[in-house]
């Protein structure tokens, strides 16, 4: 054994896989450049060797990892583990069973096992400390690597597992995430998996490929080794400023200027009703709108200058399309506003949303009441089309829905209604392995509360909930570190609320609301005094 069980550090975990070596590499010269750059522990893989062959190349790959002082685990083979005395063995949920694997190798041997499912954690805890060391959790995402995986779990998934970790009080089992593992995606994955009290993230992950197949593994392991130990991920610039003595009032304005200077390029991803009416938002908040569903030009978009998406699900555009786009504006950390329309009303539209959450780091998620209550899993109807569904509900469960979305996509959440609710979930971008967030729960999340008191008549016209989309995707697009997403997105809100409020009495039916709406969104704008306001705000 090279080091105490209980002690294995699983930051780093790489599995094996001959199949993707690059040209003048070998299984060997990949492995040792990964151990050598900060691999932590090594799992031989190797699906298609015979028995002979396969204990062969274990043989060479325990004198590496005897050299670099890291634990070799071997996948499945039980017999090979024990012949060469490795350090433990890693079996999926259709291999040997647990028990088996344990009395044959003995207590003092590392045993990991594959896990996808809550009634699989349950299985483990019930089974006590003795069996299970750590679980391989995944798949993730989908990966080229392995073809014959369950659907991809995503980052939620493993916070679900996670969560089952804690419930049922398995704290000796470590965990690594498994499957579609890359830089593109680790901080991201590393950032949304915890689990529901904050007290569990991951303790590490597992690739293959990213060092595999990498024609200079040193450099693949490094970048990884380099994002494991970031601690934060800044999804956007993280704001520069702690705490500000500057009030709310003296904040927006800034806001507002910035906007002004910056005139950003909001990219609409929306449904057709708000097409024409969001670019009319968008122009009435000196932004230019962009309504583009073209997969190849996503990139540079993201690129221009002040850009922000505003990813509006009632959008047909090709799905494909759509996660290009996220990976393009999260790739340069520009702002993302997601609005899953009618999150849950159909399987269709929750398969979808459900995809594309676990596909991108989102700077702010609005919704209505039924879709931030569906979101937060706490709706207690179905969804009726895209309306909000769930019309009298209390406001402290109002302001906890939101306070768990936010929480749960570490992301700023609005739920917008009667009174609208806005919390932070970000926590300034932590993550930290093995460590939770820091002991931060949901009781830690901010939220505001905005109210201006009814405005019926929103309601009464097309896309009204949509083009507080814009609005915020519009000042978040002038972004300035000075001044936090959160208090950005809730300047958003309170000028379009007091905006709604002003049109509706200045109108005489809907079509004139909706010309006073845009009216008014442009004067409040252009004079920038929120001590006018009528929209207040109060702390949850
Ligand atoms: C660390 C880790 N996690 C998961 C797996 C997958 O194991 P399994 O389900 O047995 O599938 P195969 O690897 O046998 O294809 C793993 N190998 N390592
Ligand atoms: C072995 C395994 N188990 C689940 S996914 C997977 C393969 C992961 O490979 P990659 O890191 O290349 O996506």
């Amino acid at each position: 054994m090279i080091c105490n069980k209980n002690a294995v550090d699983y930051s780093l975990y790489l599995v094996t896989d001959s199949s993707m070596l690059p040209p003048n590499t070998s299984l060997y010269s990949q492995i040792e450049a990964g151990l050598k750059n900060g691999v932590t522990v090594v799992q031989v893989r190797e699906k298609d060797s015979d028995t002979g062959a396969f204990i062969d190349e274990a043989v060479r790959i325990k004198e590496l990892c005897t050299k670099y002082q890291v634990p070799l685990m071997i996948n499945d083979r039980v017999d090979v583990a024990m012949a060469i005395d490795a350090d433990g063995v890693h079996v999926g949920q259709d291999d040997m069973p647990i028990p088996m694997v344990r009395k044959l190798l003995g207590p003092d041997k590392i045993i990991g096992w594959s896990v996808g499912k809550v009634e699989e954690v349950e299985t483990l805890a019930y089974w006590g400390p003795e069996m299970v060391d750590y679980i391989g959790v995944g798949t993730v995402f989908p990966t080229e690597t392995k073809k014959n995986t369950k659907i991809p779990m995503g980052p939620r998934g493993v916070a679900r597992i996670l969560t089952a970790l804690e419930d049922n009080k398995a704290e000796w089992c470590r965990t690594v995430a498994i499957g579609g593992l890359h830089p593109t995606n680790i901080e991201r994955v590393l950032y949304q998996s915890f689990s529901q009290n904050g007290k569990r993230s991951l303790d590490g992950i597992a690739v293959v490929s990213d060092i595999m197949a990498a024609p200079d593994a040193g450099a693949a392991t490094k970048r990884l080794q380099g994002l494991l130990k970031q601690n934060a991920y800044h999804f956007i610039p993280p704001c520069s400023v702690e705490k500000s003595d500057l009030s709310l009032h003296s904040k927006i304005k800034t806001v507002i200027s910035n906007v002004n200077d910056k005139a950003p390029l909001i990219h609409h991803i929306t449904n057709k009703v708000h097409q024409n009416f969001g670019a009319n938002v968008t122009l009435s908040l000196g932004s230019s709108p962009i309504m583009s569903e073209i997969e190849s030009e996503a990139q540079d978009l993201a690129e221009l200058p002040h850009a922000a998406l505003l990813l509006n699900t009632g959008s047909v555009a090709p799905v494909q399309m759509v996660k290009t786009a996220i990976a393009a504006y999260n790739k340069v950390k520009k702002p993302i506003v997601f609005d899953p329309v009618g999150y849950s009303a159909t399987e269709t539209r929750l398969l979808l949303n459900n995809t594309l959450l676990s596909h991108g780091q989102f700077t702010c998620i609005k919704g209505n009441i039924g879709e931030i209550l569906s979101l937060a899993n706490m709706s207690k109807n179905k969804m009726k089309g895209v309306d909000s569904g769930d019309h009298i509900v209390d406001k402290k469960y109002l302001a906890l829905a939101t306070k768990t979305v936010a929480y749960n996509f570490r992301t700023v959440a609005v739920c917008t209604g009667e009174d609208d609710f806005i919390a932070d979930g970000t926590f300034g971008g932590e993550y930290k392995l093995g460590h939770g967030l820091n002991k931060h729960s949901l009781d830690d999340v901010p939220c505001l509360r905005v109210e201006n008191g009814p405005i019926p008549i929103m309601g009464q016209i097309t896309a009204s909930g949509c083009s507080l989309g814009t609005t915020i995707a519009c000042f978040l697009g002038g972004y300035d570190s000075r001044i936090s997403v959160f208090e950005t997105v809730t300047a958003a809100v309170m000028l379009y609320k007091s905006a709604g409020f002003k049109a509706a009495s200045l109108c005489q039916g809907t079509a004139s609301f909706q010309v006073h709406l845009v009216d008014t969104l442009y004067n409040l704008f252009q004079e920038n005094s929120p001590e006018t306001w009528t929209a207040k705000v109060s702390v949850v």
